[in-house]
């Protein structure tokens, strides 16, 4: 992916329609580059006002009248991209606005690439790239809660729990940097200095963060579930009893899923996205042998494992082999099933692997509390509308863990008396983690593959 984040294709003017696609009352055209004020003279016939709206028509290059509507001109550097940028608001018709960005290359822009106005503001220091992400997150929000935890990251909530860290880093790195110099004081003073103190504060500080940024995640992107077991257990059963609709094909008849089936549903506002698999089993059928494959396939992209039994026969060895098939450290929570044709009660219990849920897939005995199971197996803490979370992607929560670790390493460190060299290495690496999630230090190839999953005219 070729991104133009160099300082000499940064500057051309870029044009897209900022609207969605399609019919609507409204159609917004937006620009971007250097000395707009004269393309949107051409465009409106007259010098338009910074900062005023604008009606008038605007004029296709044999002075003939394109479209009646607003002309937007926002002066470098007080606008969104921080550049001059000039909105054209015309009736929102696929043809209409077709013509007016026809109209605005004509006058020398180019085709935006997706996020490319959004990768300006952020180039121009208008936002970090947190913010930045947010944008997008913003858009992409499938609920409320998610839509408001993004918007607390676009208003730079997050970027300033990033930022305490990283000062409260620098000041100890001050110090252990200044110590450095007098070795034969290491020791003392950094005990009276309190540095254990600074930085086990500092280690709470993002343990909090991290916490509240993987619950964040869990409510923007949820967690894959699959539902694994021998053929015929009830998965199938299973995936239709928690999203309350006939999704996968139920019989009596061993084999009966053959492809994996996937369903998403959402318990206290965290989107789940179960995968009913093909029934594990030695088998000649080839249909059923790829169906298998797929089921070991949407495994190794699980976050959790539903094992489903018979709880008329219980945990078998031709269970405990799929469980040993399975990727190593994967969660699972395994299911007791046909507890009413059991002597079973609905109930949680424990075995080796973690919870035991004692349920009927049939007759929905028990699901409320293998929902609950869910919740905690993911580590859902529970929350209202997304207060205090913040909707970090897998990007931040590896850089907040790498973080987490050079702290943890630096702790040890100082503990064993050990060389302050080695401490101050660690505690700069992670600031240095810190500092990547807001983008101070970003490759073009990152900025690239974030942008580009933006959409176009943002
Ligand atoms: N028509 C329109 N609506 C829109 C946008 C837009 O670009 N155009 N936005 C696009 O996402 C959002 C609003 N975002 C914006 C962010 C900054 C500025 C801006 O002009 N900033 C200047 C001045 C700030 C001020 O006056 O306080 C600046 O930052 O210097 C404008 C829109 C949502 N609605
Ligand atoms: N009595 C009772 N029957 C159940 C229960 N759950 C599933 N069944 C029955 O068990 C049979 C198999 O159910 P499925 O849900 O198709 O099982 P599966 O594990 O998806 O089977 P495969 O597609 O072969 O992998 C069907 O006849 C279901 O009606 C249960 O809790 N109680």
């Amino acid at each position: 992916m070729s991104m133009p984040v160099s300082p000499s294709g940064n500057h051309d003017i870029i044009a897209a329609v900022a609207t969605p696609p399609g019919r609507g009352g409204v159609g917004i055209i937006r620009i971007s580059g250097k000395n707009l004020q004269l393309l949107a003279r051409v465009i409106l016939g007259k010098l338009p006002e910074p900062r005023r709206v604008e009606f008038g028509g605007f004029l296709g290059e044999h002075g003939q009248v394109l479209d009646r509507g607003i002309l937007l001109y926002f002066p470098a550097p007080h606008s969104y991209t921080g550049e001059d940028v000039v909105e054209l608001h015309g009736h929102g018709g696929p043809v209409i606005m077709n013509l007016l960005l026809t109209r605005c290359l004509q006058l020398g822009a180019r085709l935006a690439q997706p996020g490319e106005f959004t990768l300006r503001a952020f180039l121009n220091d208008k936002m970090d790239l947190l913010q930045a992400e947010s944008v997008a997150d913003l858009i992409d929000a499938s609920t409320a809660d998610a839509a408001r935890c993004a918007m607390r990251s676009l208003n730079g909530e997050f970027s300033a729990a990033i930022s305490r860290l990283v000062q409260a880093l620098i000041e100890l790195r001050v110090l252990v940097e200044a110590t450095l110099d007098f070795p034969e004081e290491e020791l003392d003073f950094l005990q009276s200095a309190q540095a254990i103190q600074q930085l086990q504060a500092i280690q709470q500080q993002l343990a909090r963060v991290l916490a509240a940024s993987r619950q964040g995640a869990l409510l923007q992107s949820g967690i894959n579930i699959v539902l694994v077991g021998q053929p015929n257990v009830g998965k199938s059963s299973l995936l239709n009893q928690l999203a309350h609709e006939d999704i996968a094909i139920v019989t009596e008849f061993p084999g009966t899923t053959r492809d994996t089936i996937r369903q998403s549903i959402e318990i206290e506002g965290i989107p789940l996205h179960l995968v009913d698999t093909a029934g594990l089993r030695e088998t000649s059928d080839v249909i059923e042998q790829q169906g298998i494959a797929r089921t070991h396939a949407a495994a190794r992209q699980a976050g959790l494992v539903l094992l489903v039994l018979d709880s008329r026969q219980g945990m078998t060895a031709a269970d405990q082999d799929i469980l040993n098939n399975l990727p190593q450290e994967l969660p699972v929570l395994t299911i007791y099933n046909k507890i009413d044709l059991s002597a079973e009660i609905p109930r949680i219990a424990e075995n080796e692997y973690g919870m035991v849920i004692y349920l009927s897939a049939k007759n929905g005995e028990g699901i409320d509390l293998l929902k609950n199971a869910l919740l905690q197996a993911i580590g859902w803490q529970g929350n209202i509308a997304g207060e205090g979370l913040y909707m970090a992607r897998q990007r931040h929560l590896q850089a907040l863990a790498s973080a987490s670790q050079h702290l943890q390493t630096a702790a040890t460190l100082l503990d064993e008396g050990n060389t302050l060299e080695l401490l101050a290495e660690e505690l700069r690496l992670a600031q240095q983690a810190l500092s990547a999630i807001t983008g101070e230090f970003t490759a073009d190839d990152l900025l690239g593959s974030i942008f580009s999953n933006f959409c176009i005219g943002k």
